[in-house]
């Protein structure tokens, strides 16, 4: 695609529903006890992905394409069946540690596989703690990528302290502690997103959040749960980074999530000194949603680390963005996870936006921006990573002369990314 920068960015978006609430919407209520809706299920490359492997695990789901509902009918907390073929998470890290969780539970044989990113993301994470409770997991590279081959049995409940601030790792301890015998409880050194605790909570489970730890026991059974899927702030973030950097933008987002372990990115453009607004705060699908206004801000550098990396991690890159248009040294570290995302996302971030001139260094576990610095257009790569793609989109939205941007794979989280950008940026944007 060519990207330029209009001169005007106004747009009123309904951003796509939740990724990580829809992938959890089909993977819980396929071990619940009769038939569930999910309405506005987000049709995103991962969440297809989720919904295949559960298929082929015996679990049916209707979802044409196209449709923006699902329905699931549960198999209960012991009907999965035994795939006659390997399971393909596709690009979704989601789906492979979720569904290894799950299926720790299950005395069926599992191979699960994915693309060649996935292929190459840290799998000992969730490998290791599901044998301490007891499951039989095997994985290429001694246990640490995938393909991983998992054979579920009878588990005992664990204390895990995670090295890692990871959803996808509490998620996966927490499926296979309904399965488990006694408690089992999950530690993490900062707070990771709460959607499987809400969602769990909801259909029944002996859940509970204690301080810092999770607390899981076996549930006799989960109860179905229809539920709408709220906005994601993951896919409404470029849009507040476009507006607020553009010198002449408005933007509201519609419909957004903003439970308070997702909302980091609204905490660190708020201490650039953007020019944001969360209007009629309500709630959907056991979800606290807002619409956001944002506009043209002038904005100052600010440091990310701690406590805020987990709340904010996949909008990271497009923080390093914001930072170029920023005044001061913006430093961001802590995020070290950024290294094994759908790719080395501190790489990447710095190749793309050096490429266009920015002044930034890469470093262990972040990075450090220099601003304000006019960038210039580039020919860009998404690199096969969705949030690198939309980067690339919006830096080019932004920046002086014309921006190429292939290999975005934005259809991996955001199937219409490009309508809205044309929508919102009219003239910035034009096919290959
Ligand atoms: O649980 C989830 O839905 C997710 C958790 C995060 O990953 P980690 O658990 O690896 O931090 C996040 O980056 C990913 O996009 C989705
Ligand atoms: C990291 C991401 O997803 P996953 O880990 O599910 O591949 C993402 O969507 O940015």
């Amino acid at each position: 695609m060519k990207v330029s920068r209009p001169a005007a960015v106004r747009a009123v978006i309904d951003v796509p529903p939740d990724k990580s609430i829809s992938h959890r919407a089909l993977i819980f209520n396929a071990i619940a006890d009769g038939a569930a809706v999910i309405e506005g299920i987000l049709d995103s490359e991962d969440v297809r992905s989720t919904a295949r492997c559960l298929a082929a695990l015996g679990v049916p789901i209707e979802w044409p394409e196209g449709s923006s509902a699902a329905r699931v009918t549960g198999q209960g907390l012991h009907g999965l069946f035994e795939s006659d073929d390997v399971l393909d998470c596709g690009n979704s890290g989601t789906t492979m540690r979720l569904l290894l969780g799950l299926l720790a539970g299950h005395p069926l044989l599992s191979v699960l596989t994915g693309d060649a990113s996935l292929r190459s993301r840290p799998m000992a994470r969730v490998i290791q703690p599901l044998r301490e409770m007891g499951a039989a997991l095997m994985a290429r590279k001694g246990d640490t990528l995938a393909p991983v081959v998992v054979k579920g049995g009878r588990l005992r409940g664990i204390r895990y302290a995670s090295p890692v601030a990871s959803a996808q790792v509490k998620s996966a301890i927490l499926l296979a502690g309904l399965y488990a015998e006694g408690e089992t409880a999950v530690t993490e050194p900062g707070r990771s997103r709460d959607h499987t605790e809400r969602m769990l909570a909801a259909m029944g489970a002996p859940i509970e959040a204690e301080g810092a730890a999770v607390r899981i026991r076996p549930a006799e059974r989960l109860a179905a749960l229809s539920l709408r899927v709220p906005g994601d702030i993951s896919s409404a973030a470029p849009w507040l980074v476009l507006a607020a950097c553009h010198p002449d933008a408005e933007i509201v987002l519609r419909g957004v999530n903003v439970n308070p372990t997702r909302t980091g990115l609204l905490d660190i453009l708020r201490a650039m000194g953007a020019d944001l607004e969360l209007l009629e705060e309500r709630e959907t699908g056991g979800e606290p949603v807002a619409d956001i206004a944002v506009r043209s801000s002038s904005l100052r550098a600010t440091t990310v680390s701690g406590e805020l990396v987990p709340r904010a991690i996949d909008e990271l890159p497009l923080v390093a963005l914001a930072a170029c248009f920023a005044d001061g040294t913006t430093v961001v570290r802590d995020a070290a996870e950024l290294r094994v995302k759908e790719s080395d996302r501190v790489r990447t971030v710095v190749e793309t936006l050096s490429r266009m001139g920015a002044d930034i260094r890469e470093l262990e576990d972040g990075f450090e921006v220099r601003g304000p610095v006019r960038l210039s257009g580039a020919r860009l790569s998404g690199r096969g990573d969705h949030r690198i793609g939309m980067l690339a989109a919006i830096a080019g939205s932004l920046a002086d002369g014309e921006t190429t941007v292939s290999d975005d794979a934005v259809a991996v989280s955001y199937r219409s990314f490009w309508e809205h950008l044309a929508q919102a940026a009219p003239g910035g944007v034009a096919a290959r």
